[in-house]
């Protein structure tokens, strides 16, 4: 059981793409607008034997913020066809007690107590497109396009629901924009973090391929 004082986050539906070089023209010519341009760390954490990250856990910080992405149901992976669903925390006191859940230990008062280990490090400079809610829909849908600073780049498609009753429709919209920027994948497409553990982190990337968490 969750426990019931964890306030839950939103739930990030989204589909990662291989961005071509006619994507942000064909973005604009959509209706996407260009919203800002950030560049930022990511420091990714786990045990040394894997636990949180075996168990679909992801917890990072970036710049400086802790952030926690985890299935929105217990048991079942975030990967969901060709597109994920995760629940996202940003509280660290919520991050702390669903991190010290996970590993089965009593909660500390700080996350920095748990002595947990980073596994990836790198720079993400990101370009955010956003369009407005279409066609009756109450959800925004952003494009993230990324380029990592190990020279990787990826596309997201993304929408943030508050309920899993929502969870379907973002999954349509977010495949619908997929379909119209002619990117829509029938496989899971490679993120950054698949990415830089399969160039840096090899045993570990086997690991979470065997355990169906990538
Ligand atoms: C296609 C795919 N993506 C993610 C996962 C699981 N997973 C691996 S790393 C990871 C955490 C990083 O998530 P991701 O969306 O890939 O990174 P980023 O875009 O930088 O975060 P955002 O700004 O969107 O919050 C997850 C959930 C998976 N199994 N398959
Ligand atoms: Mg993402």
């Amino acid at each position: 059981m969750q426990s019931p004082t964890l306030s839950s986050g939103p739930i990030e539906v989204e589909r990662k793409f291989v961005p071509g070089p006619q994507v942000e023209d064909e973005l604009l010519r959509l209706g996407a607008k260009l919203q800002n341009e950030l560049t930022f760390r990511d420091s990714y954490y786990d045990t040394p034997d894997c636990r949180l990250t075996l168990g679909d856990v992801w917890l990072r910080r970036r710049e400086d913020s802790w952030e926690l992405k985890y299935p929105p149901q217990r048991g079942t992976r975030g990967l969901n066809g060709a597109s994920t669903q995760y629940l996202e925390l940003s509280c660290e006191a919520d991050i702390t007690r669903r991190v010290s859940e996970e590993l089965n230990i009593p909660c500390p008062h700080s996350l920095d107590l748990l002595q947990l280990q980073e596994f990836a490090s790198f720079v993400t400079r990101r370009r955010r497109f956003e369009f407005p809610p279409r066609n009756g829909s109450k959800h925004k849908v952003v494009v993230d396009l990324d380029t990592a600073d190990f020279d990787f780049s990826v596309g997201e498609v993304e929408v943030l629901v508050k309920t899993q009753e929502e969870v379907k429709s973002a999954l349509m919209e977010v495949e619908e924009i997929c379909k119209q920027l002619g990117v829509l994948s029938d496989s899971p497409v490679p993120g950054k973090m698949s990415t830089f553990l399969k160039i840096n982190r090899a045993d570990h990337y086997k690991q979470l391929l065997e355990a169906h968490v990538l």
